[in-house]
């Protein structure tokens, strides 16, 4: 990581330019599962010690999203998706950001352990150092399968909400961990076709830049598989009730067909890969709506 690649600072940080570090709108869908895993715990938690823990989450996720811009700095600065974050654009400088992630992590994780239990707070520990050393220092400079593996860190986040409520972890909070595991590489891969181009340029070897589109198409729909098996799992075993399985089936069955759809098809050059942006917006909403469908029956149940 050169700093020299970047343009100096000439505009002062504001508070905007720390928002935008903790990458918020990535942010909402991991807390949000963080917050489904801690409502469906048995036992409940106080609310100010819940809304706590949530926050914890919050702000682990924003810092472990700070430390990744702060080392990724020359990369955003070779991507047009990136180039406009507060480091390559020139707003703010590395120090700044560094000490602003590793301050919030410690932070975040020392009010977890306060506030809840030390197993949650080891977790969120766990998941920023995923984040931040596994995934963006090690595996994403140097293997296509970076996201499989490195996207456990994003998979974390309702297992803490479990273990602030329960001190332990389950086959509940285990499977929804799968679920998000998962999910990751459809979510990021149908997205890479579209930006391939530009990872290729900043030496990103995801795998449509790797392998190509072919092998990414069947890949996307290959994980879509044991996704929907762990999806759909937890009616049959008894861990969540009909209001979550009818919906997970529903839900997850759309999936499988836009999942398919990416998966068999050639994109042609007029086309603007209008699938492969379904299928991503799509990653998103239906994880909201299963974590969502799993609250609502446990409330209704
Ligand atoms: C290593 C795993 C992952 C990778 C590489 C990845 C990559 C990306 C990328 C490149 C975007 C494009 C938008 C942007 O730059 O802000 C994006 C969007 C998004 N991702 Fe992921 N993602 C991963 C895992 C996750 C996880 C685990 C979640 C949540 C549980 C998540 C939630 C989201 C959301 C909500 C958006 C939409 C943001 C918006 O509305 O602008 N992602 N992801
Ligand atoms: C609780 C906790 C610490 C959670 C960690 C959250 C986490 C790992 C989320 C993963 C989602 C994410 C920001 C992917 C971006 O990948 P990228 O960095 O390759 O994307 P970029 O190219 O946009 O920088």
């Amino acid at each position: 990581m050169t700093p020299a690649t970047l343009p100096s600072t000439s505009i002062p940080a504001d508070w905007r330019d720390f928002l935008a570090l903790t990458k918020p709108s990535v942010m909402r869908l991991v807390v949000f599962t963080g917050l489904c895993g801690l409502l469906v715990a048995p036992g409940g938690i106080h609310p100010v010690l819940g809304f706590t823990a949530i926050l914890c989450i919050a702000l682990g996720a924003g810092a472990a999203g700070a430390l990744n811009q702060w080392y990724e700095a020359d990369v955003d600065a070779k991507m047009k998706r990136t180039e406009q974050r507060p480091l390559p654009a020139g707003r703010m400088d590395r120090q700044s950001a560094l000490h602003f992630g590793v301050g919030l992590s410690f932070f975040s994780v020392i009010l977890m352990g306060v506030a809840t239990n030390w197993l949650a707070a080891g977790i969120l520990a766990v998941s920023i150092l995923f984040y931040v050393i596994v995934y963006t220092m090690w595996l994403k400079p140097r293997t296509p399968q970076n996201i499989v593996i490195g996207g456990a860190a994003g998979a974390f986040p309702p297992l803490i909400g479990w273990a602030a409520v329960t001190g332990d972890v389950s086959a509940l909070p285990a499977l929804l961990f799968l679920i998000v595991f998962l999910w990751t590489p459809p979510h990021f891969w149908a997205l890479a076709l579209w930006v391939r181009i530009d990872y290729a340029a900043a030496g990103i070897p995801m795998l449509p830049v790797v392998a190509g589109e072919r092998t990414t198409r069947r890949q996307i729909f290959l994980y879509t598989l044991p996704m929907a098996a762990a999806a759909v799992a937890p009616w049959p075993l008894g861990l969540a009730g009909p209001v979550y399985g009818i919906s997970a089936i529903a839900l997850t069955g759309w999936f499988l067909v836009r999942a398919a759809i990416v998966g068999f098809r050639q994109s042609t050059p007029d086309d603007a890969m209008k699938p492969e942006k379904a299928l991503f917006a799509w990653s998103i909403l239906y994880l909201f709506l299963i974590f969502g469908a799993l609250v609502a029956d446990h409330w209704l149940s």
